[in-house]
């Protein structure tokens, strides 16, 4: 039975790492990427409405409404579907917008499958990642909600299964547009493709995030802050910043760095998750 009024995760992402091997002719950057989640995110509330309205509360900062991306993925999934049916969602806002965490691309994911279940459109999760291609090349790992290897722009995904170790998330505070840095003359895009085995467990830190050297050159913040975050343990930029993590084996040692960070800077620790936080909580919703 579809409960009348349910809160789903939406939980944030890290790139483990971040490679740009080509650009297509449309100006579109090539990349492999590794996606894992964390246990950590905003989450959003469903409700459902007697009229035929979608409506966000509370609004977000410097976001009109009809640009939202929850917003934004509930009418594209209500045109596809052919229903009229409204909804009230309300966003419980945690994560930090543009700081590569991939916040918006999950309110935009969680949504699609949210509305799925309430709205019962019946759409499989092919149709539901592909609509959410559309909203932006990381929709579809949040719809599938299993930790992938990423190529292409990021959409094709084989599922893998790197260790669930802790992180340290700091936002340096400054505020980066990806467009800014997929414009830079000086970032590199030639790094070799590199193959790995389906269902990859393994450690990436071998690997390396390609946007790190350019965000740091235009943004001495996040240098300073991914320095002295290195000094405990692997550390590197998720997507195209501005949030930079470090790697424990531990909460205990994950929490005893972010006890002795520096005062000022924002962020948070949490685990590293291969299964979505929301495909657990819809799973036990259905
Ligand atoms: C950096 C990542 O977060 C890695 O997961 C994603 O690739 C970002 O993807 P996204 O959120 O869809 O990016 P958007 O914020 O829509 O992209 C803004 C702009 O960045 C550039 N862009 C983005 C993704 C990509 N693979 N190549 C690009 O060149 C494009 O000019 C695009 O207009
Ligand atoms: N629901 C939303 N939450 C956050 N940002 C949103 C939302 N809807 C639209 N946006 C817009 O999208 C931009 C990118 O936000 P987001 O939090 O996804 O960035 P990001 O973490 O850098 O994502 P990515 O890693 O995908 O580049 C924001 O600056 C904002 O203008």
């Amino acid at each position: 039975m579809t409960a009348a009024t349910f809160t789903l995760p939406s939980p944030a992402k890290l790139n483990l790492f971040l490679h740009i091997t080509g650009r297509r002719s449309d100006g579109y950057h090539e990349l492999q990427t590794l996606f894992q989640f964390l246990d950590y995110g905003d989450s959003l509330t469903f409700q459902g409405r007697q009229d035929d309205r979608i409506v966000l509360t509370p609004a977000l900062a410097d976001v009109p409404e009809d640009q939202n991306l929850a917003v934004r993925a509930a009418e594209l999934l209500r045109r596809t579907a052919g229903i009229h049916r409204g909804v009230s969602l309300t966003l419980d806002k945690r994560l930090p917008m543009g700081g590569g965490l991939g916040g918006g691309s999950s309110n935009a994911a969680t949504t699609l499958l949210g509305l799925n279940h309430l709205w019962k459109t019946g759409l499989d999760v092919n149709e539901l990642a592909e609509l959410g291609l559309a909203l932006g090349a990381d929709v579809p790992v949040f719809v599938r909600g299993h930790a992938a290897f990423g190529e292409g722009v990021g959409e094709k995904l084989t599922p893998a299964n790197p260790p669930e170790d802790w992180f340290v998330v700091l936002k340096p505070e400054v505020e980066i547009s990806t467009a800014e840095i997929f414009s830079q003359p000086g970032l590199t895009r030639n790094t070799p493709r590199i193959t790995i085995a389906p269902a990859f467990e393994g450690d990436a830190s071998g690997y390396r995030n390609d946007c790190e050297d350019v965000v740091k050159q235009l943004y001495p913040e996040v240098k300073t802050s991914l320095d002295w975050l290195s000094t405990f343990g692997p550390a590197r930029l998720t997507g195209t910043g501005a949030c930079i993590f470090g790697r424990f084996p531990t909460e205990a040692e994950a929490r005893r760095v972010w006890a002795s960070k520096p005062s000022g800077i924002n962020g948070f620790v949490a685990k590293g998750v291969n299964l979505s936080p929301l495909n657990k909580k819809l799973t036990e919703l259905e």
